[in-house]
């Protein structure tokens, strides 16, 4: 297996506010990895770190064998990435528009081929494509978010707590559709603080206080006293 992305000694903040410490971080292709830690932890300032909405204060990013921390967003995207922040959509626009914006870079047959794809995917989206995302239930919300995020074809899907504000019969189904992506080999990173995605997870990392504390096996985690007893409440 090769890498699709890594981090080497990233530092990362607001300003002059450090958030992240030197975070050595790596994804295999294909390979769904979660990204654990509790509120405020930094998963969020980690993830659009790497998607370029904030430019590192140190360190190196490599996505597919190039070296892009000094690249634009846009490009980034182009070149495979797509991230779907907590709250997913653009709540003012109606689902149909929501999803032509995740295609923003396709060309206009490929966008056309994508919606197909995504309302065959996602019925109870095809059914209202007019509806305000805003009217939309919180699952329905993050369902469209994902959607949005796939209408660029992603080989690397980052996604900010998809479990947020969700109730556990969507948190179900929510497991159930990432689960449908990693059959097509698509690379997850999944920040999240719900341990039942780690049934997901190839492995996981443990980000607290703004630095990597475990990287590895979700068997190994559990068998990490702190950890365990931190994120399962098992002493
Ligand atoms: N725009 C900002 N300006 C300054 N500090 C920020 C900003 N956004 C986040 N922070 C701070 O950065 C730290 C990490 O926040 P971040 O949102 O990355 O954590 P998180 O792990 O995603 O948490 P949550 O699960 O609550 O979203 C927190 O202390 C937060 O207050």
């Amino acid at each position: 297996m090769s890498q699709a992305l890594f981090t080497r000694g990233l530092s990362s903040g607001y300003g002059p506010l450090q958030i992240l410490w030197d975070i050595d971080f790596m994804a295999q292709r294909a390979e769904t990895l979660v990204l654990l830690g509790s509120n405020g932890a930094g998963k969020t300032t980690f993830l659009k770190t790497l998607v370029g909405l904030i430019r590192p204060m140190r360190g190196e990013i490599t996505c597919l064998d190039q070296r892009i921390e000094a690249w634009s967003t846009d490009r980034r995207i182009r070149s495979g990435m797509a991230y779907m922040s907590e709250l997913g959509v653009v709540p003012s626009l109606s689902i149909a528009e929501n999803l032509t914006l995740g295609s923003y870079f396709q060309t206009t047959a490929a966008r056309k081929a994508q919606l197909h794809e995504m309302y065959d995917r996602f019925p109870d989206l095809a059914a209202r494509k007019r509806t305000l995302a805003g009217s939309l239930s919180g699952g329905q919300r993050k369902m469209l978010g994902i959607a949005k995020a796939l209408m660029s074809k992603p080989s690397i899907l980052l996604l900010d707590e998809p479990s947020a504000g969700l109730s556990p019969l969507y948190v179900n189904q929510m497991i159930d559709l990432l689960r449908s992506l990693k059959q097509e080999a698509v690379t997850m990173i999944i920040a999240e603080q719900n341990t039942k995605f780690l049934e997901l997870a190839d492995r996981v990392s443990v980000l607290e206080s703004g630095r990597i504390s475990f990287q590895g096996a979700v068997d190994d985690l559990t068998q990490n006293d702190t950890l365990r007893q931190a994120y399962f409440g098992i002493h």
